[in-house]
Formats: structure tokens, C-alpha cells, sequence
């Protein structure tokens, strides 16, 4: 659990009453349960799929309408052919080590890292650095630095001085440091103590083949952005010729995740949402719309301050951290500003949402920058959307690789002279260096943006050599000398501009965001007991209203089909509870579900028409006619008005529920 994580009301959070609540009332479950349940796949049942919808609703309308995006629709099945291209199949891997003794495949880096993270939790217990979590109750502090002095192991300095360390260069390490690591730090299985075989390399994603023949190798895919590029000149054609523009497309990505855990956190089949946003390199990238949201204030993490090893956020407007470089270029700014406003739509808490910068070592070779949206939940601070400023390397080798134009060709209206940084082996001297692999060498340096190709000339004069990412060599990686290369500049006169877009790409994960938002709606109402309360937003709750008859009586059925066909009309979701137990009863169990807004049917009502609107969050009530009630829950669920002013116009209702 994440150290003193809080619902939003600032109460302790609960993880097995939070849990049980989402089983009890049907928001998920294991998929296949009878057969067994499969691990890292999941069901949603009636209220979360239905929360997903209007997730997914808003997020159309805030990305795909209001900023003008193309929509697609691309396959899920994808050959061979172009995952090898985009890396995926000699890249997208962990390493696993296996349990020999019962056979469990744990994930390398979180095998070390749950050890590490352990021992030196057990080293802050034995040195009492973590009493004070119990506040001022001082039997508690008492009992607990007892408990943590029997069982906690205290570290040398030198020793949790490397274990800091080593966690915050494992995104670093390749199979041969894992190995190492593992046997100088003696990491065992921690369900089990049995030690475990070597590191290998898994590729996460699922192969199957497309035919019968079985001729076809494809796998599902494990994101849905190559389709997107491969769509590049129908939407370009789409666009009439006009950059920049963006496509945008909703669906299921496959990933053999080697230990799925933490629930919708990580598991192997998820819904993204991602968008490619098209833009000429030239200009520095700037946005048309920028200037509408750049005294915006954002949460930003950056390099810096994780370097320093900080991990508060400093808040800023999106204009000074684009106008001081933090923020590499304006429409990656925007594109960060603009997911901070759907979460805040959605109903994400804000104190609870971050950017986090991504180190060096994190990011593609290729990237220009690049931004996880990260929200705070009882697992810790989360990546749920990923924002990358990924340069021109998609389209680049998707166009080398099948020779169909993934540029844009633009007429001068006079010849210009321009100077281009070249990246050519020598031919002499690399064809016997790299043998075989030379083709392939030349080939990825041909893909490389003029970006990547100036920051590689600048490293190359100062250090002498620099380090090129090619995938399809073993190893991915080639270290090129001064002798081998020349990253040069060329001038040369030309009538016709081709350039290969630069692609921004934010990357959302619905299930991710969707537990979080979950996590944080909970809350328990005090009372003579703890009540639970999803506080959904009107605009996402799954179901609008609870219809309550006050008790079962045959008088209410007439007023009741004709309240539910009032409802079927203005296209409200409805629940009827008409089980014999108390009002506030029914009110409470509903507010399980998050519903909004409750409608009391009582002998009033039979007489003149009238009824009392409850609201889920403050429990206060109006009373007024139903065309009133129905225009109030209309507005509240469309977003065009708040429950503070709804009671404002209507008069207050004093009934009693509980
Ligand atoms: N196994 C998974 N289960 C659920 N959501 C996922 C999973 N993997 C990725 N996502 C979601 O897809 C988004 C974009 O994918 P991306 O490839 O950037 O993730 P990632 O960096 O591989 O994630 P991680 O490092 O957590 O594995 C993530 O921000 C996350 O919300």
C-alpha cells in the first residue's frame, strides 16, 4: 500500500473494504472463474462497463471532437512484418527468472525491486523511521515499535547506500546486470525463500498466425499506434494536404505481461485510447491553440528534481515551463494541458494527479521528451497516459522498411539551398567492422531525424563515439567511433520540401484510469455505521437516478410506470429498488454504486405530482413537481449545472431517510 495514501475526504483508505465493495456490487471479477479464473484478465460487469462508456464518451468529446481528430478503426490482428519493423519483436521483452522448485515466473526487475524495497523498508522499522505513522496515539506508536524491533533488519550505511542506488538504476540494467544482481544481493522468491534460475528475455506480446496455413505470422497487437502511422497518407489526403493534424483511435491492445498483479493495473488485455498528432519539425513545433492555455498551472516532475532525488512536483504555468525549455516544444505542452482537463472532467482528484518527466534512461533513443500523466492511488503514483514526443522515428521506418511515402511533399516557391546532417558509415572501413550487419547498421541510421542526427554529431565531437539503437542486431545497440561514421553537415540546393512529420503522442490506458478514478470517489460516510459512497460525477456515474417507492404498495404502481417512462425519455438511467427494506437503507446500499440522484415516490406524490430529489454526496433534499425534477437531474447530468444550485431554485425538502 502507498505510504498514508487517504481518500479524497482525508480518511484512512481501506484496500479490503474498497475491494469488497467492488466485488459486492458487481464492478469486476476474474474472467473465467468458473474454469479457474485466468491471472491479468479481467470481466467488468454492469456498473464499471458502463462507467467505461461514458469515460470513453468524453473522452471523444474532449479529444476527438474539440480538437478536430481524424477517428479510426484499426486492426488488432497485425503481421509479423510490421512489428519487426517498429522494434516491438526484437524489443518488447522483460526479463523473467523462473522458481525451478514450483515453477512461478516472476518478472526480473520487480523481483529485485520487491526484495530491495523490503529489506530496506525492514531497515527504516529496525531504525524506528516509521513510528510516527500512527500519529498522536501513543499506545499504538508503542505496540508498533515493538512489533517492527522483533522482526526489522538493520542495514549497514554502505549497504543501503548501494540499495538506493541499484533501484534507481534498474531501468538500466540489461539480463547480464539482472544476473549479477541477483547473486550478489542473494534475491530469492519472496513467496517461497527458494532461489531462482537465471534471467531470460520474453517478448510480451502474443503470436498467432493469420490463415490456415499457418504461413502468416502476426501477433495481437500491443499497442494501436502502428496502424495509426500506416495510415498516414489517408489522413494526410483526408486533411487536404494540411499539417498538422491528428488521428485518434479506441481499442484493445494485448500484452503476455510475465506478472500481472495490482488488478486493472496491470494486466494483458486493455482498452487504450491513443493519438497521433501529425506536426511539421520546422518551427519549433508550436501549437495554434497554445496561447489559449498557457497560464495553465500543471504538477510537472521533472528530470531535474528526480536526479536531486526529489519527488514533489513544482507547480507551474505550461507557459514557463514550455518558454524554459522544461517542456520541450508548445503542442506537447498543450497536449499535457489538455489530459490534465479531461481527469479533472472525469472526476480524477487533482491533488492526486502528476506529471512525471521521464529520465533519460527511460526514453527511446529517438524521443524528444517525454511525460507520464501519473495518479496517486493505494498502489503508489501510477502511469496511466504516457506523452511522448517520438520525432520522426515511426514513420521513418515504416518507410524505409516498405518504400511507400510516409512524408509530405511540399512545392517551394523558390529553390532553396539547405544544410542537412548526413549519417553515412565509410564504406571502407565499416564494411569489415560490422560484416554481415552492415546493411542494417545503415539502415537505422537512415531513419534517424535531423534532431537526433545533430545531437548525435554535437556527442560524437565532444566524446569521440556514441551509441546507435539498432534493433534488428544482437544486442540492439552499436557503438560507432569518429573513423566509422561522419554525422557532417551537407549543403545542397532543392526545389521541393520533403519532410517526415514529427509525431506527439499521448497514450491513454482506460483501465488504469479507470481504477483510479474508482479509488478515488471512495469514501465512508460516519454514521452508526461506515457507509460506503462512490462519488461519481453526475456526467460518468454509471446509473443517474435511484427510484425509491417509500414502501411496497400497489397505489404507487401507476405513478411508478409512468415516472420510468418520464425517465426512459429524457434518456436518464434508472435503478428501481422496491425491496421491502427502510429508505435509508435503500439509499445507502445505492450509494454503493454511486448513483447521483435519488427520486422518492410517496403518498404526496400520488396527489399532486410531486417529489423529493435527493443528492448522494450531502444527503439533502427538494421537493417539486416532476417536470422540475427532471429538467434539475437532466442539467446535473449534462454538466450545465451543480447540485448547490439546483437547491437554490427548488425548495428544500426537510424529510428524514436513515
Ligand atoms: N499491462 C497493462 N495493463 C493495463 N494498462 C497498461 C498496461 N501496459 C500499459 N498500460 C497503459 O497503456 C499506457 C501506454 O502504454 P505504454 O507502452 O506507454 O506503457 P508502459 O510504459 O509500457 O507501462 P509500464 O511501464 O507500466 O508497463 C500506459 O500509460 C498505461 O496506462
Amino acid at each position: 500500500m502507498a505510504p498514508e495514501y487517504k481518500t479524497t475526504k482525508g480518511q484512512d483508505f481501506d484496500r479490503p473494504a474498497f475491494e469488497s465493495l467492488l466485488k459486492r456490487k458487481n464492478f469486476l471479477w476474474q474472467s473465467f472463474e468458473p474454469y479457474g479464473a485466468v491471472k491479468g484478465l479481467f470481466d467488468y460487469g454492469p456498473p464499471l462497463e458502463t462507467l467505461e462508456a461514458e469515460v470513453i464518451n468524453i473522452w471523444r468529446d474532449h479529444f476527438i471532437r474539440t480538437e478536430k481528430m481524424m477517428g479510426l478503426k484499426v486492426s488488432m490482428l497485425t503481421p509479423y512484418a510490421v512489428l519487426k519493423t517498429s522494434g516491438h519483436v526484437d524489443k518488447f521483452a522483460d526479463f523473467m527468472c523462473k522458481d525451478p522448485k514450483n515453477g512461478e515466473i516472476l518478472r526480473t526487475d520487480h523481483l529485485i525491486k520487491d526484495v530491495i524495497e523490503s529489506r530496506l523498508k525492514s531497515d527504516r522499522e529496525a531504525r524506528g523511521e516509521k513510528v510516527n505513522e500512527e500519529e498522536d496515539d501513543p499506545t499504538k506508536k508503542k505496540k508498533r515499535q515493538i512489533k517492527a524491533s522483533k522482526t526489522a533488519v538493520k542495514l549497514d550505511d554502505a549497504v543501503r547506500q548501494e540499495y538506493e542506488h541499484l533501484l534507481a538504476t534498474l531501468d538500466d540494467c540489461t539480463g547480464d546486470d539482472f544476473a549479477a544482481l541477483i547473486k550478489k544481493h542473494d534475491i530469492r522468491n519472496p513467496s517461497t525463500g527458494n532461489e531462482v534460475e537465471p534471467p531470460v528475455s520474453v517478448n510480451l506480446m502474443f503470436q498467432t498466425q493469420i490463415g490456415a496455413t499457418g504461413k502468416e505470422p502476426a501477433f495481437l497487437r500491443p499497442e494501436t499506434a502502428q496502424g495509426q502511422f500506416l495510415a498516414f497518407q489517408k489522413l494526410l489526403e483526408f486533411s487536404d494536404d494540411k499539417l498538422p493534424f491528428a488521428s485518434a483511435c479506441i481499442g484493445y491492445s494485448f500484452r503476455n505481461e510475465l506478472s500481472p498483479r495490482s488488478g486493472l493495473l496491470r494486466v494483458r488485455e486493455f482498452l487504450m485510447a491513443e493519438i497521433e498528432h501529425f506536426v511539421d519539425p520546422a518551427g519549433g513545433k508550436k501549437h495554434a491553440k497554445f496561447a489559449s492555455v498557457r497560464d495553465i498551472k500543471m504538477p510537472l516532475l521533472s528530470r531535474q528534481t528526480q536526479t536531486a532525488g526529489g519527488s514533489e512536483p513544482t507547480i507551474i504555468t505550461i507557459g514557463e515551463a514550455v518558454d524554459t525549455k522544461l517542456v520541450d516544444n508548445e503542442t506537447l505542452g498543450y497536449f499535457l494541458v489538455r489530459i490534465m482537463l479531461f481527469m479533472e472532467k472525469i472526476g480524477i482528484d487533482m491533488a492526486k494527479l502528476r506529471f512525471r518527466q521521464h529520465m533519460q534512461n527511460e526514453m527511446a533513443h529517438y524521443a524528444a521528451d517525454c511525460w507520464d500523466c501519473e495518479l496517486l492511488n493505494s498502489y503508489g503514483w501510477i502511469e496511466c497516459v504516457g506523452c511522448a514526443d517520438r520525432s520522426a522515428y515511426d514513420l521513418s521506418v515504416h518507410m524505409k522498411a516498405t518504400g511507400v511515402p510516409l512524408q509530405v511533399r511540399e512545392p517551394l516557391k523558390e529553390p532553396i539551398r539547405v544544410e542537412e546532417f548526413q549519417a553515412q558509415l565509410d564504406k571502407k572501413k565499416s564494411g569489415p567492422h560490422f560484416k554481415k550487419d552492415v546493411g542494417k547498421v545503415q539502415e537505422a541510421l537512415d531513419a534517424l531525424s535531423q534532431d537526433v542526427r545533430e545531437k548525435l554529431s554535437i556527442s560524437m565531437k565532444s566524446e569521440g563515439k556514441v551509441v546507435v539503437d539498432v534493433p534488428a542486431v544482437a544486442g540492439g545497440k552499436v557503438e560507432l567511433t569518429k573513423d566509422l561514421v561522419s554525422f557532417d553537415k551537407e549543403s545542397k540546393v532543392v526545389s521541393m520540401r520533403e519532410y517526415i512529420p514529427n509525431v506527439i503522442e499521448p497514450s491513454f490506458g482506460i483501465g488504469r484510469i479507470l481504477y483510479s478514478l474508482m479509488e478515488h470517489v471512495y469514501w465512508t460516510r460516519e454514521g452508526d455505521a461506515a457507509r460506503s459512497v462512490m462519488s461519481f460525477k453526475p456526467t460518468v456515474a454509471p446509473i443517474k437516478v435511484l427510484v425509491v417507492p417509500l414502501q411496497k404498495d400497489t397505489r404507487f404502481a401507476t405513478l411508478l410506470a409512468h415516472l420510468e417512462e418520464r425517465l426512459d425519455d429524457a434518456q436518464l438511467s434508472f435503478r428501481l429498488d422496491q425491496s421491502g427494506v427502510s429508505i435509508g437503507k435503500r439509499y445507502s446500499r445505492n450509494d454503493e454504486l454511486g448513483i447521483p440522484f435519488g427520486i422518492t415516490v410517496d403518498y404526496e406524490s400520488l396527489e399532486d405530482n410531486s417529489f423529493t430529489l435527493r443528492d448522494r454526496d450531502s444527503t439533502k433534499q427538494v421537493r417539486a413537481p416532476l417536470e422540475d425534477i427532471l429538467e434539475a437531474v437532466s442539467r446535473m447530468v449534462k454538466g450545465k449545472e451543480t447540485w448547490a444550485e439546483v437547491q437554490r431554485r427548488l425548495p428544500a425538502f426537510e424529510g428524514k431517510e436513515e
